[in-house]
């Protein structure tokens, strides 16, 4: 652990490290984040109606998704001098993906310094989600430390995740089956953009720690300024291939149901969730059909920007032994 120069929390001056020159992104590619996914529809007084854009393979809505929604839905109902501190979710049923989903706001308390919303997500008259989320002014401490990032390459000397799938389908030995994998996974419109720090082996031979770490950001550009929309952006970054973290050392075993529980984040300080942050994962506990997943994502200027915590429903079966025959 380390003392560390923090920055005064959300709110403060923008950080002067950061990547933050416009003429590194083409402006006109928003990110869809900003401009679809979190663009609730207002219906009326603290009841929204989000879309979807990326579905996984399992045809339940993503859990990012729903969380980054809640928290746009609960922002929006707090003054612009609040931030987002703290926000814990239950995922109580499978998001729909062929209908929008509605959220509606209870402002729980409005206190000096905090404020607590608790957003419901709903389908088909029931809840998905139920989120709590809670907002500060901007307060100063003389309190200040925080882990140390941990020393990795920097993202522009590593791979992409689709140019890693393109290196793997380069090779002319890969099984017609792990081909039609790999091209699954490129078919995939997902929002965000992932350099793993360790190149993943897209067919596990050997269990590993139950650890990862790798860069993250939204695909296009979104922006300094509004910290409550980088807040609701790392949300749903927050829970891309999160759970996978307690699978890793399970290499012959494979997941026949997950699905994330519950979802809990902290934002600490100011960040931009459309430049690159290490997210650091690490499941330190599975048990009972369940696994524990830990998180934090750094600035790559090597400040703690937020941490979260996720237990999710693992079912898993052994992986088929190659015929003898
Ligand atoms: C968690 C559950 C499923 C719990 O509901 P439940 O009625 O108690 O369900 P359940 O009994 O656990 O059944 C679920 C499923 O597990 C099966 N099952 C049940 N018991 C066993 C067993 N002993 N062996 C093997 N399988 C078992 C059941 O048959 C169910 O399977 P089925 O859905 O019928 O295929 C529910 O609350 C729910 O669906 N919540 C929403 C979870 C969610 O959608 N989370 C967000 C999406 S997941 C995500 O986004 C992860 C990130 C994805 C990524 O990184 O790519």
């Amino acid at each position: 652990m380390s003392t560390c120069n923090q920055p005064g929390g959300a709110g403060s001056p923008e950080d002067e490290n950061s990547e933050s020159s416009a003429a590194q992104y083409n402006q006109d590619l928003k990110s869809v984040l900003v401009t679809s996914v979190l663009n609730l529809e207002k219906l009326d007084v603290d009841l929204y109606r989000g879309t979807h854009h990326w579905v996984p393979r399992t045809q339940r809505l993503f859990g990012g998704q729903i969380v980054g929604q809640a928290l746009v839905a609960a922002a929006n109902s707090v003054s612009d001098n609040l931030f987002a501190h703290s926000l814990h979710c239950y995922f109580v049923r499978a998001g729909d993906p062929k209908v929008p989903v509605l959220y509606q706001v209870d402002r729980t308390r409005d206190g000096r310094s905090f404020t607590v919303r608790s957003v419901k997500a709903i389908q088909h008259g029931q809840p998905i989600l139920i989120c709590q989320a809670s907002f500060q002014i901007v307060q100063p401490s003389p309190l200040q430390h925080q882990f140390t990032m941990p020393v990795v390459p920097q993202p522009e000397d590593l791979l992409t995740v689709e140019e890693l799938i393109h290196l793997y389908l380069s090779k002319p030995d890969l099984a017609e089956k792990s081909r039609q994998g790999l091209n699954k996974l490129l078919a995939n419109e997902v929002p965000i953009e992932i350099k793993p720090v360790q190149p993943p082996h897209f067919q596990r031979i050997a269990g590993a720690e139950p650890k990862k770490l790798f860069w993250v950001r939204a695909r296009g550009y979104i922006g300094e300024g509004n910290m409550k929309l980088h807040c609701c952006v790392a949300a749903y970054v927050s829970d891309f291939a999160f759970l996978g973290t307690a699978l890793l050392p399970y290499p012959n075993f494979r997941a026949q149901f997950s699905a994330s529980l519950d979802h809990a984040m902290w934002f600490h300080t100011i960040f931009r969730s459309d430049e690159w942050m290490l997210y650091e994962c690490e499941s330190p506990w599975a048990g009972g059909s369940r696994g524990l997943v830990q998180g934090r994502l750094w600035r790559r200027d090597g400040v703690l920007a937020a941490s979260c915590s996720q237990e999710g429903v693992l079912r898993v079966k052994p992986v088929a032994e190659p015929s003898k025959l």
